[in-house]
Formats: structure tokens, sequence, C-alpha cells
């Protein structure tokens, strides 16, 4: 489905040039649920958002569903990674000032549909992480755990095949997070939305299909799980 041929990621800065992503080739399979684990700094951010089309690789090769993505300009890449992704972040980056069906409707504006459609289509993302019964709450009105829903709500209204996800239980309890984790797979197993997901937690890490492990912008070590079978070697190519 997603497709990363030695790809290089430099930050430029003033005084410092960084190597963030570091000759990576990943293939990521459709209808599986990954984890990227790494320590701070070691590009896990940059993987996801190169995936999302949110990064620009700055040489290698990338291609979604096997076409290349190198070459797209701005507008085609925007139209794609907004038909093709959702997207989960740790803070949930939710507007504060507008309620829940708002917040999860946002998307769909982009899109020209119509209002009636945008509310059906709101609550029924809303209806798939258990929140209709906050629709007009301000987020500062919910649970950390709830904000998060209504993210991924966020994230499921326009239809995703692949949903992001960075760090999604890194500000919530382990109760909370664990729920969090519930729901993510779920989406996963009954509408087969493929899952990538930044988290430094290893026990919500465990529950994925694999690991992919990063360090200094390399991916380090093939995923653990089946450590003899040729299945992952499938995967990192
Ligand atoms: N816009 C930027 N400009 C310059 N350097 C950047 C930029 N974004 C990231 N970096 C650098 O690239 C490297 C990888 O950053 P990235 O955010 O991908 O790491 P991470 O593994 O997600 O870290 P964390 O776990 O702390 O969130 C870091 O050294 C970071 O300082």
């Amino acid at each position: 489905m997603i497709t990363l041929r030695n790809v290089n990621k430099i930050y430029q800065t003033e005084h410092l040039q960084t190597k963030a992503l570091n000759a990576i080739n990943l293939h990521v399979e459709k209808g599986k649920f990954i984890s990227i684990m790494g320590p701070s700094g070691c590009g896990k951010s940059t993987l996801l958002n190169t995936i999302g089309l949110l990064d620009t690789p700055t040489d290698g090769e990338m291609l979604v569903d096997g076409q290349s993505v190198t070459h797209l300009s701005d507008r085609q890449l925007s139209q794609l990674r907004n038909r093709k992704f959702g997207f989960v972040f740790q803070n949930y980056h939710l507007i504060h000032d507008l309620p829940v069906l708002d917040n999860v409707e946002l998307p769909l504006i982009y899109r020209n549909i119509k209002t009636k459609q945008r509310i059906e289509m709101a609550k029924a993302a809303l209806q798939k992480v258990g929140l209709t019964n906050r629709l007009y709450h301000l987020p500062s009105q919910l649970s950390g755990g709830q904000r998060q829903r209504v993210a991924i709500a966020r994230a499921l209204v326009g239809n995703p095949e692949v949903i992001l996800a960075d760090e999604p239980t890194g500000n919530l309890d382990t109760e909370m997070g664990e729920k969090i984790m519930e729901l993510l797979k779920q989406l996963n197993s009954t509408d087969q939305i493929t899952i990538v997901m930044v988290t430094h937690d290893p026990s919500i890490a465990g529950k994925t299909d694999y690991i992919i492990r990063m360090k200094d912008g390399i991916i380090l070590q093939k995923p653990f799980l089946e450590e003899n079978s040729t299945y992952h070697d499938s995967h990192l190519c």
C-alpha cells in the first residue's frame, strides 16, 4: 500500500544538519496495525509524517498504491492525503471553541460536502467511538480519553484507508490508554483500517501486529514478532 525506498530526510537549520531519516526502506501492508518505537529524536514522527505525506523526503522514492508520489504537486499531495489518511495526535489538536460535532465535521468542509450530509457523517463517526451523548459539548468539557475519541472520530469521518497516530495514548492514564487502544484495534479488525502508530509504551506496542524499532533515523531491528518467519522480510524491503 505504502512503500518507502531509500528515503532520507535532512533538516537543515542555520547551525545544524540533522538526518532525521537515513535510507529508510519500508512497506506498509494494507490492513496491518504497526507501531513505531525508539528513543526521543530518533525520527519516529518524521517517519509517520512522511508516510502521511505531511513531510516531503529530501530524497528517495515513495509509492502509494504502487504509484510514485515523488513528483506530485502540493495540491495533488493534499488531495491524496485528505482522501487516504486520518491523523490522530497526542494533544488531540481539537478546536477549543467548537463543539464536538463541529470539530468532527471539519475535514468534510474541505471536501465541499453539504451541511446535512456532513452532520450525518460526523454523527456516524461519533457513534463508532461511542460519543453520541456528547455532540454539543466543548472539548474543555470532556475527559482526556473522550477528547481523544473525538479526535479519532475526526480522523475517521472521511473514511480513510489509513490512520496515522502519533502517541495517541501519550497523555492518558493506563486505563484510558488501554480503552483508546481497544478502539483502534477494533477499527483495524472490523473496518480493516490500516494503522501506523508511534508509541513509547511497550505494552501498547505489544498489542500491534509488528513493531518497527528506530534509532538515529535508521530502522534498527526487524519486527520481533515471529522472529524466525519470513513474514517480516516481506515488510521491510
Ligand atoms: N522542523 C525541524 N527542523 C529541524 N530539525 C528537526 C525538525 N523536525 C525534527 N527535527 C529533528 O529531527 C530529528 C527527528 O525528530 P522527530 O520529531 O521525528 O523525532 P521523534 O523520534 O518523533 O522524537 P520524540 O519521541 O521526542 O517525539 C530530531 O533530532 C529533531 O530535532
